[in-house]
Formats: C-alpha cells, sequence, structure tokens
C-alpha cells in the first residue's frame, strides 16, 4: 500500500498527495463502519485502482497528532495570524482570538504584518513589539515587494502552518510570493464578490516541498463560548502567567478583584490595554452565552 497526505476533502472524494501526484481517492467502506472520517491533513495508506486516471481508495487514516473541527484539519504544527497594517488595518480583537484558540490546542504561532509597502513600520510600532514581547515571532512582510519574505519561509521550513486571518490581507499573495508554482487566485475583495466567487472557499492543503506544508483556511473561525470556561482563558494570555503569581488571590480572575497584578501592569504599560480588554470581554462573552445554555 501507498502512503500520502490528504490535501483537500471534497464532496466524498479525498485528494491524496504523494510526492509529485495528486490521486483522488474514495473512502473505503471499513472507514465509515468504524466512524472513521477521513479530513484534510490526514496522512493515509492508500492503493491505486486506476494508474492512468490516478484514482485510488484510501484504506487507512494514521494516527493523527491533533485535529480541529472548524475547519476539519489534521497534524498542524503552527498558525499564523496574517493582518495587513492597512487596506485593511489590523483588527486586534481578531488576532488575539486567533491566538487563543492557538494556544488552546498547543500549537506554535507566529503573527504576520503584511502590506508594509503601504504604511510605515513605525506607525504600529508599540504594539506590533508588545506582541514580541509576549513571546511570539512576528514578521513585517510585503508580499508585494519581498521584503521579509526570507525569514517567514524560514518559519514555515519543516512544518505543516495554517494561515488564519481575514479576507483581504493578502494570504494567496502571500502563498504565491513564497512558492510561485501555486499560481493561486488573488483580487481586491469587491472584484471576487463581482465575480460571484470566493477563491478560496475549502480547505487546501498544499505542499511546498519535502515537509513543509502551509493549509489556506478560509474558514479559520475563532473559538465559540461552549469551547471554553471563562474561569479558563486567562491560562491562554501568556503573559498573565508570569505575573499572576503576585495577585493576591490565587483564584484572581483579574477582574474586579483587589490587589490584582495583572491590572496594575495594565496601568504600568507592561501589558497592553488592547490584550486585557479583549481578555474581559472574551469572558463577558462566555458569561453571558452560558446563560442561554
Ligand atoms: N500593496 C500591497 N498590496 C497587497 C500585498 N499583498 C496583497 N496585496 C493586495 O491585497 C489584495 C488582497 O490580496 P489576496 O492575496 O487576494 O488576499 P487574501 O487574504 O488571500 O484574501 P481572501 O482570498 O479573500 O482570503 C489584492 O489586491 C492584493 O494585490 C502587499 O504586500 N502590498
Ligand atoms: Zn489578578
Amino acid at each position: 500500500m501507498k502512503e500520502g497526505r490528504i490535501i483537500k476533502a471534497l464532496s466524498g472524494f479525498f485528494y491524496v498527495q504523494d510526492n509529485k501526484s495528486v490521486v483522488v481517492c474514495k473512502g473505503r467502506g471499513i472507514l465509515k463502519k468504524r466512524g472513521i472520517t477521513p479530513i484534510t491533513g490526514d496522512w493515509v495508506k492508500y492503493s491505486i485502482i486506476n494508474e492512468q486516471l490516478k484514482e485510488g481508495v484510501v484504506e487507512e487514516v494514521l494516527p493523527r497528532k491533533n485535529e480541529m473541527l472548524r475547519p476539519p484539519l489534521s497534524n498542524l504544527d503552527q498558525i499564523l495570524a496574517v493582518f495587513s497594517v492597512k487596506e485593511p488595518i489590523p483588527n486586534f480583537v481578531l488576532l488575539d482570538r486567533i491566538l487563543l484558540r492557538a494556544e488552546m490546542q498547543r500549537y506554535q504561532i507566529g503573527v504576520c504584518f503584511n502590506k508594509i509597502d503601504l504604511e510605515d513600520k513605525e506607525t504600529f510600532d508599540g504594539i506590533l513589539s508588545g506582541y514580541e514581547k509576549i513571546g511570539y515571532p512576528v514578521f513585517f512582510i510585503s508580499a508585494k515587494s519581498g521584503d521579509g519574505i526570507a525569514s517567514l519561509r524560514n518559519f514555515l521550513a519543516g512544518n505543516t502552518t495554517a494561515l488564519a486571518g481575514a479576507s483581504g490581507v493578502g494570504k494567496s499573495s502571500l502563498i504565491n510570493k513564497l512558492y510561485p508554482s501555486f499560481e493561486l487566485k488573488t483580487g481586491k475583495i469587491s472584484e471576487k464578490i463581482q465575480r460571484g466567487k470566493h477563491t478560496t472557499r475549502f480547505t487546501e492543503l498544499l505542499w511546498a516541498d519535502e515537509d513543509t506544508w502551509i493549509a489556506d483556511t478560509p474558514g479559520f473561525s475563532t473559538l465559540n463560548a461552549s469551547d471554553l470556561k471563562y474561569e479558563e482563558v486567562k491560562r491562554y494570555f501568556k503573559e498573565f502567567l508570569a505575573l499572576e503569581s503576585s495577585c493576591r488571590f490565587l483564584s484572581c480572575l483579574h477582574l474586579k478583584e483587589p490587589g490584582c497584578s495583572i491590572k496594575k501592569a495594565v496601568s504600568d504599560g507592561e501589558i497592553m490595554e488592547h490584550r486585557y480588554k479583549n481578555y474581559q470581554n472574551i469572558v463577558e462573552e462566555i458569561k453571558s452565552d452560558r446563560r442561554y445554555c
């Protein structure tokens, strides 16, 4: 039996990448009986049914290192949050939610700001070095000019990385700059809507080289309130962890409690205020959703 990786799952077909060829497979009936649904990112054993037409059957799904549900994707190493410095300006609410989700699932994380050809980097210096201070690698790049692409390529090499970020920040352009052979369609958002098609609707895993894979995840959603308890949110704001042992109460949620070292760090400018606000909002959101459960 051969081995490959599912790069796309669509209408009951699994597209299996095996070195340079892609074999279109159905799933063996036994998988369904066992309750196994192959998903994008899975390493599988498969057999060829028609060599010429490159058709086959998935026989077995190899054990998953991890998996996420929205969108379905397995064996992921890291998340690259992609934003642009302008057109559109960075949405830090979204960024913090992506980081929270990635922390929860224990992925490595990188943050990338694209389109630096449009805006002075200094405009965002404070905030961006703030994320570096938390411990996230931050990349300033221009998919247009190629600035910063080399260090990003290093970050991606040898890993399976999902790109997460809003529409129009330049994810497709970035992938094309990194790996020109993919030739992903790009365009202005309005043009895409006019043409009535969104170029990246399903998750597709792109094989960049030997062990480097990139997932373009259009539906990468952030958390649902039901995914975690409000008391747990603080664990995933990494910069809180080093300081919270100084809070007066062990169970401090850093909200209204007296003697809170996190609130002090916010007023001292050690913790970014917008991060703290996003934290408060997420906690509130989870609490209020609960009432309706
Ligand atoms: N000036 C500038 N424009 C860029 C850069 N990268 C991308 N763009 C433009 O931004 C627009 C959106 O780029 P895409 O690559 O389609 O963005 P995307 O994130 O893939 O968007 P979706 O497919 O909707 O998710 C296009 O008009 C690109 O030409 C950049 O580094 N600089
Ligand atoms: Zn506290």
